[in-house]
């Protein structure tokens, strides 16, 4: 008997490829909305500055091949097959159910390339999934969140500790982690939404597994909207913690992410950069995920669990 053929449904943001994209992706960003002239300058310029364009279309490509090739290796009853599908580019999830149709896929597994659920980011990848695969009578067993997965975890916190083990006993003293994920409208709240308690929770296991004492829990790349977002800011929180704890040195762990990108590269890299040099503080940034080896196979791990509880 052969092995049966599962689609990989692997979902992720999406980026521009090149300049002229970056217009009809916010405008499908908003919604449909276009942005005003200065919006629109203004991420272009954020784009420029980290290099022109994101390197993130081509990280989470490697990430499905590797992860479909990961899983291809780790087991004989299945053959999976990856399709990539995008929140706000193409190809659109939607895109990519309908490829698998034509390929014949009946059953499939999904997994979002963002480590904490909610109801504005998963939770609208895995419908729009479901959805398209109900046209094609194709079913989809979904990854809902793995951010406590121990691999997870223990890459996130070797890395963080690495750059604590570097620092002499002095600088160490005053440091502290910042852990954080993507802001979000703090109406979420009202619903019971877990992406804040998950973030807690993965700040919790790592503080466990580094032994950190100094572990603040912050957001960042908050929206440009009228409705209050979650806080505190990554930035107001570094002024806040230097002010008024006295730390001198400032590790951003932006576990809410799991690749270079724009969010990282200048929310982080350059904003939180920005206010660290302003106070004379000392900025770190452990490397992101992206397509490490371990990375891949936790990934893999998650994926495998969830078609085996579903036999
Ligand atoms: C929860 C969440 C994640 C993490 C989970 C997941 O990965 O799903 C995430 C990731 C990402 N967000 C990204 C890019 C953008 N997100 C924006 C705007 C927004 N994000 C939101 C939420 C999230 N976003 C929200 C509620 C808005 C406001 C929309 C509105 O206006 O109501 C905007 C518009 C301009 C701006 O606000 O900066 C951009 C350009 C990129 C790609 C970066 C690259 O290209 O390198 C990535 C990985
Ligand atoms: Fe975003």
């Amino acid at each position: 008997m052969g092995k049966q053929k599962l689609g990989l449904l692997v979902m992720a943001y999406g980026t521009p490829y090149k300049e002229e994209d970056i217009e009809p992706y916010y405008t499908h960003i908003r919604h449909g909305r276009k942005p005003a002239e200065d919006a629109l300058q203004d991420l272009k310029d954020r784009y420029k500055a980290i290099g022109g364009i994101s390197p993130l279309a081509k990280i989470t490509e490697q990430q499905a091949k590797a992860l479909e090739a990961n899983l291809n290796e780790a087991q004989d009853e299945y053959e999976f097959k990856a399709y990539i599908g995008l929140k706000h580019i193409a190809p659109f999830i939607e895109d990519a159910v309908d490829e698998m149709a034509k390929d014949g896929i009946k059953e499939a597994v999904s997994i979002v390339l963002a480590p904490h659920y909610s109801t504005f980011s998963v939770q609208s990848y895995n419908t729009r999934a479901s959805e398209e695969a109900s046209k094609h009578g194709i079913t989809i067993e979904s990854v809902e969140s793995w951010y406590n997965a121990p691999g997870f975890i223990k890459l996130w916190s070797d890395r963080i500790g690495a750059i604590f083990f570097e620092m002499t006993p002095e600088e160490r003293e005053k440091a502290v982690l910042v852990v954080s994920a993507h802001s979000l409208p703090e109406k979420i709240l009202q619903n019971g939404d877990p992406y804040p308690e998950q973030l807690r929770e993965t700040a919790e296991l790592i503080k466990e597994e580094t032994g950190i004492k100094n572990v603040e829990l912050g957001w960042q790349s908050e929206g440009n909207t009228p409705d209050p977002w979650l806080g505190p800011d990554v930035q107001d929180l570094t002024r806040d913690l230097y002010h008024n704890k006295g730390y001198r040195s400032f590790v951003y762990a932006p576990v809410g992410f799991i690749a270079d990108h724009l969010e990282v590269l200048y929310d982080n890299d350059y904003e939180c950069k920005v206010v660290c040099d302003e106070l004379g503080a000392n900025y770190y940034r452990p490397e992101m995920p992206n397509v490490n080896p371990q990375f891949i196979t936790t990934l893999a791990g998650v994926v495998l669990q969830k078609v085996k509880s579903e036999v």
